[in-house]
């Protein structure tokens, strides 16, 4: 059984997104809905691009994307594997670099947040 990244997916904090394969060579693109907010902002669907290793070695195969947030001047990039469990279920492991804009460079120390993620296909 082989993991493909395309599809919709949901992770451990509720948040989604729907990946679409781009190209050939592994390029993709989606929509994210983040359901955690570090913002009083209203939360709104954003913009990833990514790209995962050549589709002809779709099983188990790694990825990368990083989402361009509409509500906030942040970006975040994730990097993870496609797994296919013991249940045969496809389970994406990630960890995520969240950069936040902050006003000046001497608060550059507390603009980055680091975290982890598991998604399931919906
Ligand atoms: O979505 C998931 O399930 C995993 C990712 C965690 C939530 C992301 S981090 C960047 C973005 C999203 N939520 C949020 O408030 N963001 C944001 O950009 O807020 C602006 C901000 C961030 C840090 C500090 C102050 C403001």
């Amino acid at each position: 059984k082989k993991c493909y990244l395309t599809g919709r997916w949901v992770n451990d904090l509720g948040s989604t997104m729907t990946i679409k394969i781009l190209n050939a060579n592994g390029d993709f693109s989606g929509i994210y809905n983040t359901s955690v907010s570090a913002t009083t902002k209203e939360i709104i669907p954003s913009p990833l691009l990514g790209s995962q290793h050549p589709p002809n070695r779709w099983n188990q195969s790694t990825f990368g994307f990083t989402i361009h947030w509409s509500f906030s001047d942040s970006i975040t990039v994730f990097t993870g594997q496609c797994f296919v469990n013991d249940d045969g279920k496809e389970i994406l492991k990630t960890m995520w670099l969240l950069r936040s804009c902050v006003d000046k460079i001497q608060d550059d120390w507390k603009a980055i947040l680091v975290g982890y993620n598991e998604f399931e296909h919906l």
